[in-house]
């Protein structure tokens, strides 16, 4: 690992507490983090560096993988971190930042090398670059990183605003754009699963594979979100980022070399590919959106989206859509992708299916079976894994039809503890390897497909569809699919009670 000054800008928020301390700790405890590394916390609250390391021991204990007790290995992991009240408008304050920072590299012999972490609101992500600058902390010998949180803008000027400004001041190979989707381990496995078999590769395209399906269901609401929540809404919140990349992965083509630019590249030529919409009849026969109202959730009642914190009493975000996703190129020409991703759903899972096409000739439609197809589904999210559909003789029947499921369930095995998004991406950044993060033509591409659909729901409110809390969204999302003469499969193994898996050999 090399040496570094990891600057978290918005340490006191919700993001750093649950997610990158304990990353840090799981590094270190991996040894992966080495001694060479000084962590800074900034936000405005005021704290001691007490207070800053116990607020850090209480965020390991709640979130992180590994225990921790207040021991000799704590006190040495923790010696590392400081705190530094500053408002980040403040440029006199970056000059004060860059003295502790430099204090630090001294302390710990880091040799220049500085990671900006923004864990920040993005409207407060333009500045900081400047005043990074213009406080001095770029002048080091060593690297310069910048990692930035999603969303990466509102919407495609914004987004080329924000870019453009960040670019005065780094180079594009040094801005590592979060997707922490693209830091899940099943995410990562899809490229080695496609590219590392003999068997699927050659499946993989319009011949053999009828749809593919994207699931991201959450049953959390907005929590405590509510203010950034309302002005972004489900497209911009998950379709822009996590659920286009993940499209991007399934469909990109072998990249020449394991290389983050070749890859990206190919992840590019996806985005490129996306058909995008005419007119708005189009966004509207190939969208769906809805909204959650009071319902009933793992049998407790649960407010309604109008109804929650921070949120307007009358709002039209959706916190729900589906869409209908087509990739014009000469492997997937006419399958279509179908995404949906919402909140307050039945189950927590990210699931992507791919559905294969009947077999030519079934000659076991003269009898009465009707043949389910073959199913490759991987698992992201909370279950990790992967399994295969497929049709069999039901043991000892007359010939009866069975759909058998291979199970591999990478998350079931003991002991497995597989590591977490951020914890890959912290370590990936600081070791330079930016093939998990998003490239800026990625995200400005990713935005242009979003902004039409956007502003066409932008004109008026009458197609959004209100579905209760611990249903599966509104009706018109099952439509989507179904007009096609598919369906969403089950994802966890749960649909509305219609359809059950039949996993009769595992
Ligand atoms: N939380 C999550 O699960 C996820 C978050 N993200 C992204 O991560 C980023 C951070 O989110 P989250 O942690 O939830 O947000 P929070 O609102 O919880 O935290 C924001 C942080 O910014 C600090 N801050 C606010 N204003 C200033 C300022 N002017 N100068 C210096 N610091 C400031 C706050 O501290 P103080 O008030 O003390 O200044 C706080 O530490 C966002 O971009 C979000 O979209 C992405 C995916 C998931
Ligand atoms: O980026 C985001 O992701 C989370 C879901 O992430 P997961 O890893 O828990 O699946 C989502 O809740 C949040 O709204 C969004 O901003």
């Amino acid at each position: 690992m090399t040496s570094a000054v990891f600057l978290i800008f918005g340490a006191t928020g919700d993001l750093a507490r649950r997610k990158l301390f304990p990353a840090f700790y799981a590094l270190y405890r991996e040894r992966k983090l080495g001694d060479r590394f000084a962590v800074v916390g900034v936000a405005r609250r005021p704290k001691t560096n007490e207070q800053f390391r116990e607020d850090l021991l209480e965020s390991i204990q709640e979130f992180a993988r590994y225990n921790v007790t207040k021991d000799e290995q704590w006190s040495s992991f923790a010696d590392h971190f400081e705190y530094m009240s500053l408002d980040i408008n403040d440029v006199d304050g970056f000059r004060q930042l860059n003295e502790l920072t430099g204090k630090l590299d001294a302390k710990f012999d880091i040799g220049g090398n500085r990671l900006f972490y923004l864990a920040l609101a993005p409207e407060l992500f333009g500045n900081v670059s400047h005043n990074l600058q213009a406080g001095g902390l770029l002048e080091t010998s060593g690297w310069h990183r910048l990692v930035i949180e999603k969303p990466f803008g509102y919407d495609l000027p914004s987004a080329e605003k924000l870019n453009s400004e960040i670019r005065q001041v780094f180079e594009e190979q040094d801005v590592y754009r979060i997707d922490h989707y693209l830091g899940k381990e099943m995410v990562q496995n899809i490229n080695v699963v496609r590219f590392a078999n003999a068997f699927f590769e050659p499946l993989w395209n319009n011949k053999y594979i009828s749809n593919i399906q994207i699931t991201l269901s959450e049953t959390v609401g907005v929590e405590d979100r509510g203010g950034y929540y309302d002005t972004s809404g489900a497209l911009r919140d998950m379709g822009q980022n996590h659920m286009l990349q993940m499209l991007a992965v399934m469909a990109m083509e072998p990249p020449s070399r394991m290389h983050p630019e070749d890859i990206r590249d190919e992840k590019v030529k996806v985005f490129r590919s996306l058909r995008g919409f005419q007119s708005a009849a189009e966004v509207r026969a190939n969208t769906v959106r809805g909204q959650y109202v009071a319902g009933n959730l793992k049998g407790k009642h649960v407010p309604g989206y109008r109804e929650e914190d921070k949120v307007n009493p009358e709002s039209t975000t959706e916190t729900y859509f589906a869409a209908r996703v087509f990739v014009d190129n000469f492997r997937w020409a006419g399958v279509p992708f179908y995404i949906r991703t919402g909140k307050r759903l039945p189950v927590k899972t990210t699931e992507v299916v791919v559905e294969f096409k009947n077999v030519p000739n079934n000659v076991y439609l003269s009898r009465k079976h009707k043949l389910e197809p073959n199913l490759l589904v991987f698992r992201i999210n909370p279950v990790e894994g992967i399994y295969f559909k497929m049709n069999a003789k039901q043991p000892g029947s007359e010939g009866t039809i069975v759909p058998v499921a291979m199970d591999f369930c990478q998350s079931c095995q003991v002991g497995l503890n597989t590591p977490e998004a951020y914890e890959r991406l912290l370590y990936d950044a600081a070791r330079g390897d930016s093939t998990y993060f998003t490239r800026w033509d990625e995200v400005a591409l990713a935005w242009k497909y979003v902004d039409k659909i956007a502003s066409v729901w932008g004109e008026r409110t009458d197609d959004l569809h209100l579905y209760s809390a611990g249903t599966w969204g509104p009706e018109q999302g099952h439509q989507l699919v179904a007009e096609d003469g598919f369906r969403w499969w089950p994802v966890n193994g749960q649909d509305e009670g219609e359809v059950a898996w039949e996993f009769t050999q595992r």
